[in-house]
């Protein structure tokens, strides 16, 4: 029976993901962990999908990507596509985050016991505030941003979070290249400017607050829309 079902050996450089189906592998890849918490050592693509809330030809494009082509009847083994995911995604590396800093969000996040099983290890809070500074959070303390430098060395941290505001962002954001830093995620309502080897996303919840509403009053629209066909009888 063809296994070509299964995904590329690990080594192979993938193919470029689209953005999209990128945010649909991290997922597929949460459904499978849930599947091997359970025991579960195979899985279809059906009922992947479903587990991830996608229709099953979405899925197995996504996968195709891994180099997966989907045969069906033959389902995936669940630890052995959880792996080539995880190595697509940049995961099996061991990322450690600084987060830059310490306010309500910095805090939040260095509390936050999800990432660890997700690849991500908080290794450095920093904040340029003496009340801040030496405050502990969780198993971290906050170090002095002056430090930045010597703390990212240390640490060898080689991913950071910007939970700054906005005027003070486009420096950290320098200081943090400077220091080797080559991945940063930013929270600060600020566009920043970063050479082309750099990776820098930036989070923004009132951009998508604002596309849920607009979401919202599309679907309300339509609605009154149906409503008033209906009792015209159109
Ligand atoms: N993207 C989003 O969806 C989103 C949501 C909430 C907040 N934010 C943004 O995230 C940032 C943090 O928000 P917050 O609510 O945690 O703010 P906050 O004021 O609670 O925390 C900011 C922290 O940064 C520290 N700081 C200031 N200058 C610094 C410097 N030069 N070096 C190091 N630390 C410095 C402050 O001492 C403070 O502890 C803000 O820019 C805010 O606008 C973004």
């Amino acid at each position: 029976m063809s296994t070509s079902e299964e995904p590329a050996p690990a080594g192979v450089v993938h193919r470029h993901i689209p953005p999209a189906s990128l945010a649909r592998l991290t997922i597929y890849l949460r459904a499978l962990g849930a599947l091997l918490a359970d025991g579960v050592e195979r899985v279809s693509s059906d009922e992947l999908a479903e587990a991830a809330g996608v229709n099953s030809p979405k899925l197995r494009k996504d996968l195709s990507y891994l180099g997966s082509y989907g045969t069906r009847g033959v389902g995936y083994e669940v630890s052995y596509l959880s792996d080539q995911i995880s190595a697509a995604l940049g995961l099996t590396r061991n990322w450690r985050v600084a987060i830059v800093g310490a306010g309500h969000l910095g805090k939040a996040l260095a509390g936050y016991p999800g990432f660890g099983s997700r690849g991500f290890e908080v290794v450095a809070l920093l904040d340029a505030d003496q009340m801040v500074i030496g405050q502990e959070v969780g198993w971290l303390r906050v170090s002095p941003v002056k430090d930045l430098e010597g703390v990212v060395q240390r640490t060898r941290a080689n991913m950071a979070v910007l939970s700054v505001p906005a005027d003070v962002a486009q420096e950290l954001c320098d200081r943090l290249i400077e220091s080797g830093i080559t991945s940063i995620l930013s929270f600060a309502p600020v566009v920043l400017q970063v050479p082309d080897h750099v990776q820098l996303r930036k989070v923004d919840m009132a951009t998508e607050l604002q596309i849920l509403a607009y979401h919202a009053q599309r679907a309300q629209a339509s609605e009154i829309a149906a409503k008033a066909r209906a009792r015209l009888g159109t």
